[in-house]
């Protein structure tokens, strides 16, 4: 789909890329279904063998023709594609709307283009095969691996040296996630885990990207964006985040994010860009929680005085 949109489009190009968005989704979803009942049922033939009824199927069709009722059972990696398909759908309606009353600039584009190879890449590490997907795709909250993420940030660096196109990265870690798990049990943890996941990838741009880093810790690439512009989309994220309660049948909780942001420079690797997004994140966990920090800038050359350097 990405490759066959030309940079200079019509409305009815536009129109036909959402008709084969909308379309390519279902494909998507249909094959990640078959995945997942592989997955659940190993030993099982097909779907009819392990006793996969008509409900889902329903259900399944339903999400696809876009009415996404929020309830909708999914795994954490099906809520993400649905998550992901809803971000670029919109950025691509936009698109839409902008070409019609002819406002639509090359860069909006150009973004839409990212987002959209985004998504297939998701959806296609997805299907590829049980193991790889195992892998790459977190199975608890349905977002990209570390294994992914080393990629990832790998092309984004390189994007950024050709391009000088700034990119941030930001840590972002649950405050007491230890209570959470002792009052309402690892299992309502884990969904904890899942819905953040999920609120941060609906909250962020569709193309850019969140890892789970380890245990209660994401990771996101925020692509084009200087440290102070990640910043302020972070800080409007978490307060949502904070406000908004998290639910699993009579369990209700709401939990904060502290946040870590880091901002790509010129000679700086991708483990000091992390140390420095995971150095802001111990502050602001120092700080009180709940909140974000910006690194500061560091110096492109080794600093005059080495103890000032030394203390990051
Ligand atoms: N449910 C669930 N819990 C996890 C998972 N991975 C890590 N954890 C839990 O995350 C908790 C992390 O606790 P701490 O490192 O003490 O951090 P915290 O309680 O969030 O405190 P602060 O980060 O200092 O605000 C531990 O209880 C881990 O068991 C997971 O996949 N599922």
């Amino acid at each position: 789909m990405a490759d066959s949109l030309p940079s200079e489009v019509s409305n009815l190009q536009l129109d036909h890329f959402l008709r084969d968005l909308r379309r390519g989704l279902k494909a998507h979803l249909e094959h990640l279904m078959s995945v997942m009942f592989s997955l659940r049922f190993p030993d099982s033939r097909d779907a009819s063998d392990a006793g996969f009824d008509s409900t889902l199927a329903c259900r399944f069709e339903e999400a696809v023709a876009g009415g996404y009722g929020p309830e909708i059972e999914a795994s954490g990696a099906y809520r993400s594609l649905l998550a992901r398909h809803r971000a670029v759908h919109a950025l691509a309606e936009d698109c839409l709307a902008r070409s019609r009353a002819d406002t639509l600039k090359p860069a909006k584009l150009a973004r839409l283009l990212r987002a959209v190879e985004a998504f297939q890449d998701f959806a296609d590490r997805l299907h590829s095969n049980t193991a790889a997907t195992l892998i790459e795709v977190d199975e608890v909250t349905g977002v990209f691996t570390r294994h992914v993420m080393e990629r990832e940030l790998k092309e984004e660096l390189a994007r950024a040296r050709r391009g000088k196109i700034p990119f941030t990265v930001a840590m972002a870690d649950i405050d007491h996630f230890k209570a959470v798990n002792d009052t309402h049990g690892h299992p309502f943890g884990d969904h904890v885990l899942a819905e953040l996941a999920a609120r941060l990838t609906d909250g962020l741009r569709p193309y850019d990207q969140v890892f789970r880093y380890g245990g209660e810790e994401f990771l996101v690439l925020l692509p084009e964006t200087s440290g102070e512009e990640a910043r302020s989309v972070l800080d409007r994220l978490r307060e949502r985040i904070g406000a908004a309660e998290i639910r699993d049948g009579n369990v209700v909780a709401t939990v904060t994010l502290s946040i870590g942001v880091s901002e790509f420079a010129s000679g700086r690797s991708i483990k000091r860009l992390i140390a420095d997004a995971d150095a802001a994140l111990y502050r602001a966990k120092q700080g009180g929680r709940n909140r974000v920090e910006l690194a500061e800038r560091t110096p492109k050359r080794r600093s005059a005085n080495p103890a000032a350097a030394g203390r990051r």
